[in-house]
């Protein structure tokens, strides 16, 4: 029986619905050059840091822009876009119901401060809840973004008790994401998009979700909803 002591969120796309916003920012962009934004580009992307995100986009599509340019026009529609972005269901739930069973939570993304910051203000009490964040595109301590395990290993040495990889719970959206979560040695569940390649993966992870209201804390030997 796996028993999981701490729990690390994802945030794109597992906790707010911001990758629609990414979506629609970098298909707007690729239009306006007559290129295509494709899953297959989406999925390198996802997860990565801010910059690395700019080059597979800039490399793979032939955009005639700077890495500088890409992310200044995609910050200034995801200005506009992510205050509306939604939470994801059995998001909050989950959240409420771990930080209630005292339960150490916190957040690793591939996001950079001000996207972070962007993505969470709508939600900001909730967000209160977790420990600490990690954002790996401004993160000195995290030196490689999704897929490596950086991010997840510098999030769970920063919880005061500092939990051994095998109790920490990955909550994942993101191919990038999740192997970086099993690089790292810790359980991952895989809450995908549909669009998402699952055989390479699937294997490997605890668990495959259609959404976090499918989550059974009892089953990682975390408190049930109903304690
Ligand atoms: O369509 C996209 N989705 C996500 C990203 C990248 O993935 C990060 C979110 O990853 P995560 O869900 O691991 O926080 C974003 O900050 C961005 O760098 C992207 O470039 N394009
Ligand atoms: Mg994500």
């Amino acid at each position: 029986m796996t028993s999981i002591t701490h729990v690390i969120f994802d945030v794109d796309g597992l906790i707010v619905d911001t990758e629609r916003c990414y979506t629609e920012t970098i298909s707007e962009i690729c239009q306006r050059y007559g290129k295509t934004f494709t899953w297959e580009i989406k999925a390198k992307q996802m997860g990565q840091k801010e910059a690395v995100s700019a080059k597979i986009a800039i490399d793979e599509l032939g955009l005639p822009l700077t890495v500088d340019e890409y992310l200044t026009e995609v910050r200034a529609k995801l200005e506009e876009k992510l205050p509306h972005a939604q939470l994801l269901p059995g998001a909050e739930k989950l959240i409420r119901h771990l930080h209630k069973q005292k339960i150490p939570i916190a957040v690793a993304t591939g996001s950079d401060k001000w996207g972070f910051a962007k993505k969470t203000a709508p939600h900001a009490e909730l967000f209160s809840l977790f420990h600490h964040a990690v954002c790996a595109s401004d993160d000195p301590d995290v030196k490689h973004g999704k897929p490596e395990p950086d991010c997840f290993l510098v999030c769970a040495e920063r919880f005061p008790d500092q939990p051994k990889a095998d109790k920490v719970l990955v909550l994942e959206d993101a191919p990038n994401g999740v192997e970086a979560g099993i690089k790292a040695g810790m359980h991952v569940v895989w809450v995908p998009d549909p669009r998402a390649d699952q055989s390479g993966l699937s294997g490997k992870v605890d668990q495959i979700l259609e959404s976090l209201e499918q989550f059974v804390p009892e089953k990682f030997g975390l408190p049930p909803y109903s304690s």
